[in-house]
């Protein structure tokens, strides 16, 4: 007897009460996209686990692929057998035997209260009859080599042993859309992980400023897009040209208030977006204190042109401590790549820390934005990055 399927264990997901159903749909939409290059599984949604028909394909490789995806648990490779107590006397028997060591430990639960025998009665007579089919295993409730589950469900037992940990959290599509303000540096795309970990698809939005910004810049938000692909499927981004509103900022602004209104441009502009796109929220990288731009008086300066809710992931969190999460989900390596981002070239060499709303609105008061607000939204290079390899791009009308 062989493992045939991939028990998959929701979490978080099982107590989500009468959202539950649309939060499973999820996930298993989540799983067919990421598998969709497999053409003989079959994943099949319960109530309280899925689980994945491996006909014949090695598990390993499907695992690994899905301990990406949010929503997940954990897995387990699983025998199904029929709810007849000699067919789970037979599995366990058969699982123990692909073992090694020396002692076991049979643990078994019972989501299904209609099985006849308590848990505890079922480990006594599987650990009976292992026991007297085999010669050298020994039981060990305390600290055994092998622990044999059997979990009793509704439509069938599943026979385990091992549990990999997945990545917890809710499946991506399930809490809504926000569009992720994404530089090429370590923490938005940081941001944009913790976000979709909550079950949120991430739409980007990037300022760049060519020709003052070159290709190998944008090349970085390229890959750090597709990058997070596998953990929410597709990600769209969309590049806005910002060369003519920074020049304007820098001709017009004083020096020192340069950064705080082009970050309140990019606020204006990705709120449009948002809005043009039915996104609900915007997610920036902004942790409090780490640059100028993050101060308390900055982010209350900068959030004053939007009443839009944002989400600041990182704003509690050290840098080391979003160093490692970038470092786990391979984005480190592409966002320390050498480049010059649009903030870094206009930027004034003494940014002011405490900005002042008084002050901002008064500097920008006698200037106008506007055309160049809405020359720059009609010039906005939409991208879409396919799980996987495939890529294609779009206009950003096509996908209104
Ligand atoms: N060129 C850009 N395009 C889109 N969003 C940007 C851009 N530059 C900055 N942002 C947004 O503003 C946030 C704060 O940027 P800032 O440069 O002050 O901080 P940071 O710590 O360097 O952030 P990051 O590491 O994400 O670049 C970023 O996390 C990102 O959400």
């Amino acid at each position: 007897m062989n493992y045939d399927h991939i028990l998959i264990r929701y979490g978080e997901l099982a107590l989500k009460g009468k959202n539950q159903k649309f939060f499973i749909r999820t996930l298993h939409a989540n799983l067919q996209q990421a598998l969709s290059d497999y053409k003989g599984l079959s994943i099949k949604g319960q109530r309280d686990h899925m689980y994945i028909l491996l006909n014949g394909e090695d598990p390993h490789p499907i695992i690994e692929r899905c301990r990406d995806i949010f929503g997940i648990q954990s897995f387990s490779l699983a025998m199904k057998v029929d709810l007849d107590e000699e067919s789970i006397k037979a599995s366990t028997l058969a699982a123990l035997q692909k073992e090694e060591g020396q002692t076991f430990k049979v643990v078994c639960k019972r989501p299904n209260k209609d099985f006849p025998k308590s848990s505890q009665e079922v480990n006594r007579v599987l650990g009976g009859h292992l026991l007297r089919h085999t010669d050298d295993w020994e039981v060990d409730v305390h600290q055994p080599d092998v622990e044999i589950r059997v979990e009793i469900r509704h439509d069938a037992a599943y026979i385990t042993s091992g549990k990999i940990q997945g990545k917890g959290g809710l499946p991506v599509g399930s809490t809504g859309r926000s569009l992720l303000l994404m530089s090429g540096g370590i923490d938005s795309p940081v941001a944009g992980y913790l976000t979709m970990k909550r079950g949120v698809k991430i739409e980007a939005v990037h300022f760049h400023s060519p020709p003052f910004t070159s290709d190998r810049a944008k090349q970085k938000v390229e890959d750090l897009a597709q990058t997070l692909t596998k953990f929410g499927g597709d990600v769209t981004v969309h590049y806005v040209p910002f060369t003519e509103l920074q020049q304007k900022i820098f001709k017009e602004i004083p020096d020192y208030y340069g950064m705080t209104v082009m970050r309140r441009i990019m606020m204006r502009v990705s709120e449009q977006i948002a809005r043009d796109r039915d996104i609900l929220s915007l997610t920036t990288g902004e942790s409090l204190g780490q640059v100028a731009s993050q101060t308390m008086e900055s982010m209350n300066t900068i959030n004053e042109v939007t009443n839009y809710p944002i989400i600041r992931p990182l704003v509690a969190m050290d840098k080391n401590d979003i160093i490692d999460v970038a470092k786990s989900i391979d984005t480190y390596d592409i966002s320390i790549r050498p480049y010059e981002d649009c903030c870094t070239i206009f930027v004034p060499k003494q940014p002011k820390t405490r900005p002042r709303r008084e002050k901002v609105n008064q500097f920008e008061a006698p200037v106008d934005f506007t055309p160049e607000i809405e020359k720059a939204l009609n010039e906005v290079e939409t991208v879409v990055y396919k799980n996987q390899t495939t890529q294609q791009t779009e206009t950003f009308d096509d996908l209104l």
